[in-house]
């Protein structure tokens, strides 16, 4: 096995006022994949990367990046490392250009302007190049902020709640951006609360809540486990009691009888959806209404730690 680009070990945090954020994390990351770590409010996630990025000390244990430790060697850990905060922190009134090339020199790179033009390019900046940050729209100035995490070239690319607060337009072109950086190689964690952006973008997830990473797993085999979805029927009259002969599907009645709710699998290719629509109709239960929802990041923590987050 080559060594991960990342290797965090036993790292815990007890901020001043006591109150301990992480305890005793252990993750490794290995180089080109994109890692998604997921967790609700609060759970520690902006924690564990300013700590990997050398913004927040740990309280106990070590960082390694690419062989590099983070605290005793942490320029050469930092210059490969890119981060992409949650929180605008620009000069609203430099160019675009010039703070991307300012975030550049400052880890001692000349000022490559075919490598700058190409990620400007990349994210749609190009022809504001000559705008200042302040003449920009929001979802301009967070790709301003990929563009300076950007700037130095990193081997690994920190996003921190990537799209939270963005339209659709630009969650999708974050998506495609993010795959375009692994196909060059460059390895991204990012952090998120929705499970489409894990499922859509991550070869890995880690599930963290109150500080302590869960479990760490494919994001396939995550998925199946996720993969429970309810379907929900809205009946034309109401029912007493889950008629008899329905059984394989466990049906449960919600709403005072009026939904007929199927909790299934999305990822096996029989879902028994079909067969129980024509189970119903043999039974002629109508319905005038049908909604399917997913399990909601909640309704996992609850599955993972048996207490609503
Ligand atoms: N400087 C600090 N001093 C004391 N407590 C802090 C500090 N920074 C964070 N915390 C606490 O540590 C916990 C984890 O916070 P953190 O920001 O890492 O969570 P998060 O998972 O990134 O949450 P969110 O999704 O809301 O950004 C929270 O309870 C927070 O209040």
């Amino acid at each position: 096995m080559p060594e991960p680009i990342l290797a965090v070990s036993g790292v815990s945090k007890t901020y001043k006022g006591g109150f301990t954020a992480l305890h005793d994390v252990d993750l490794a990351i290995n180089k080109g994949e994109i890692f998604a770590l997921l967790g609700p409010n609060g759970a520690g996630k902006t924690t564990l990367i300013s700590i990997i990025c050398g913004i927040v000390t740990p309280s106990t244990g070590t960082i390694r990046v690419a062989g590099h430790d983070a605290i005793s060697d942490y320029k050469a850990a930092r210059r490969l490392i890119g981060l992409v905060p949650q929180e605008l922190s620009v000069d609203m009134f430099e160019t675009v250009l010039a703070t991307v090339t300012f975030s550049r020199r400052l880890f001692g790179r000349s000022g490559h302007s075919a490598y700058i033009e190409q990620v400007l390019r990349d994210l749609s900046l190009w022809d504001k190049r000559n705008a200042r940050i302040m003449e920009l729209s929001g979802g301009m100035k967070r790709r301003v902020l990929i563009a300076k995490a950007l700037a130095h070239e990193p081997e690994v690319l920190f996003l921190d709640e990537p799209t939270a607060g963005v339209d659709v337009a630009l969650r999708r072109d974050m998506w495609k951006l993010v795959h375009r950086l692994r196909e060059r190689g460059t390895t991204i964690i990012l952090t998120t609360h929705y499970i489409e952006e894990a499922e859509e973008m991550a070869d890995r997830v880690g599930v963290i809540n109150k500080g302590r990473l869960l479990l760490v797993d494919e994001k396939t085999a995550l998925m199946q486990k996720l993969g429970k979805r309810e379907f929900d029927l809205t009946l034309v009259e109401p029912l007493d009691a889950v008629p008899a002969g329905l059984e394989a599907w466990q049906l449960s009645l919600a709403n005072d009888g009026t939904t007929l709710r199927y909790v299934f699998d999305s990822t096996r290719e029989d879902t028994g959806i079909p067969s129980l629509l024509r189970a119903l109709a043999d039974r002629h239960i109508a319905f005038k209404d049908l909604e399917t929802s997913k399990s909601s990041l909640e309704d996992i923590f609850v599955d993972l730690v048996g207490e609503r987050a």
